[in-house]
């Protein structure tokens, strides 16, 4: 339901209990559409299922609305939660641009949009838990709990089915851990790049001569990729090879429209069966915009690349020339400075960590992270809207960034880059940057990836480290 249509009489009731572990695969199955997941790596990981409400936002008040919206819904909260990490919460993000999704592939992504699950599975540190959530005039606890009696029976089933699939030997959660074990990657039929070599460079070349000029300091530019599949990219194994091939980044999968949605002219798709899980942004992060609980704020400025090296001696070489390049400290010291200005006005107090190493599966990226004390109780989305876009993929001056960017780029960012994330009822959050990441609908995967370009970058090395960033998501779906 809208609930923006509340009245004072709907009410909000959310019960929690704990279940017996069923594998990610298992309650990722059972749950209904439109799915979340969320994983952070030191967060519980979070499955979604069902919209009990949606909010949907555009324009420039998008970040304001939500959370009016999210006060709203959670005011009138009935909660037993059982658990912190079972409370009920909002997951959802927003579009990079303001006025930005209107084309494809993000027709089916809102500006702003954010669901509150119906059930909820939330694997923590004392256990897994399922949490059911209703909203409505008529909603009552004694439903609530009728259906919690239900997913807990189901899920309590489906643990006991993996554990006795472990007990025979037959792996129920299907290899996770080596992803060249597993064969079911969908193939991609044909590819499409969105810029040529030529235009790519004429892009870069352009933007270092704005920044020669000196009306721009750093840009980030990006590419799409959209990759025809010849099957449905099967999003469970995805989205669970993802989070156990990236366990230091921030994996996520958002489905935003429900199952039996064919076309918007209301055919089923050419198969003649309907698309059962809609259309999907997913990916696996390693950059946090900002996490907040009560006045404790975290963040990562994460900016400068290499690659991987074949030893771990050439690993080493690679970070070590990383960490003393002078043209990717520049790029990653306009990052930190910039979330510090940003951060400043909210806060008490702010300190930065030391400059280290974030070595990814592909790559490895200069990472600082950064803390601070808020001055006053804030709500975490008053910190995403001052955060983002962060230079680190966006650029600096913002205006002049921004404005390069639509010249330059000839696709829609959409979700691009932007941020992704949960909200609860005291206002505290998680939002990452959505990178790493490709938007999925039917048999079509537009995957995206950009470079910070500086004064002195080159347009071909920046081409070969958007090849590089594409990675993650291409092993997904290259068979
Ligand atoms: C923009 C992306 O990555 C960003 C750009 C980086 C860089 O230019 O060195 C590094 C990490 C991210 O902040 C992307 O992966 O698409």
């Amino acid at each position: 339901m809208d609930p923006f249509a509340l009245t004072d009489s709907s009410r909000l009731v959310s019960r929690a209990r704990r279940i017996d572990d069923p594998s990610f695969r298992a309650a990722f199955e059972a749950i209904e559409t439109p799915r979340v997941v969320w994983g952070a790596p030191e967060e519980s990981t979070v499955i979604g299922g069902g919209a009990a409400a949606t909010l949907t936002a555009s324009g420039p008040d998008r970040f304001a609305t939500i959370r009016d919206g999210a006060d709203r819904l959670f005011a009138s909260g009935d909660v037993h939660a059982g658990t912190e990490a079972a409370r009920p919460r909002l997951f959802g993000g927003f579009a990079f641009h303001e006025a930005a999704t209107d084309g494809e592939p993000w027709t089916s992504f809102p500006e702003a949009w954010f669901v509150f699950p119906r059930v909820q599975v939330t694997a923590a540190d004392n256990g897994t838990w399922v949490t059911v959530n209703a909203v409505g005039p008529d909603v009552t606890a004694t439903d609530v709990e009728r259906r919690l009696d239900e997913a807990v029976t189901t899920f309590d089933a489906l643990g006991a089915a993996d554990r006795e699939a472990d007990d025979h030997g037959t792996d129920a959660s299907d290899g996770t851990a080596d992803p060249d074990r597993n064969p079911d990657r969908p193939g991609i039929v044909s590819r499409h790049r969105t810029t040529t070599r030529a235009e790519w460079r004429t892009g870069v070349e352009a933007a270092v001569d704005r920044i020669r000029q000196g009306d721009l300091e750093k840009v980030v530019l990006a590419q799409a990729l959209a990759a025809e599949l010849r099957d449905d990219a099967p999003r469970c194994a995805m989205i669970d090879r993802l989070r156990h091939r990236y366990p230091n980044c921030y994996p996520f999968l958002i489905e935003t429209d429900a199952a039996g949605t064919p076309d918007a002219a209301g055919t089923p798709d050419e198969t003649g069966t309907p698309d059962a899980a809609g259309a999907a942004f997913v990916g696996a992060t390693p950059e946090r915009l900002v996490s907040m609980r009560g006045r404790t704020v975290e963040t990562d400025a994460l900016a400068g690349t290499t690659g991987r090296g074949e030893t771990p001696e050439e690993d080493e070489w690679l970070a070590s020339e990383l960490a003393a390049d002078r043209k990717n400290g520049h790029e990653h010291d306009l990052v930190v400075e910039a979330i510090r200005d940003q951060l400043e006005p909210f806060t008490a107090s702010i300190s930065t960590g030391d400059r280290r190493i974030k070595r990814l599966a592909e790559v490895q990226h200069l990472h600082t992270p950064i803390t601070a004390d808020l001055a006053a109780t804030t709500h975490v989305l008053e910190l995403v809207e001052a955060l983002h876009p962060t230079p680190a993929v966006g650029g600096l001056p913002p205006a002049a960034a921004l404005e390069t960017i639509r010249e330059t780029e000839p696709f829609d960012r959409g979700w691009y880059a932007a941020p992704v994330g949960w909200i609860d009822a005291a206002g505290n959050g998680t939002f990452t940057v959505g990178i790493r990441s490709a938007v999925f609908e039917r048999r079509q995967a537009t995957l995206f990836a950009g470079v910070g370009i500086v004064a002195d970058s080159d347009a071909d090395e920046e081409w070969d480290e958007i090849q590089l960033k594409y990675r993650p998501i291409l092993n997904e779906l290259e068979d």
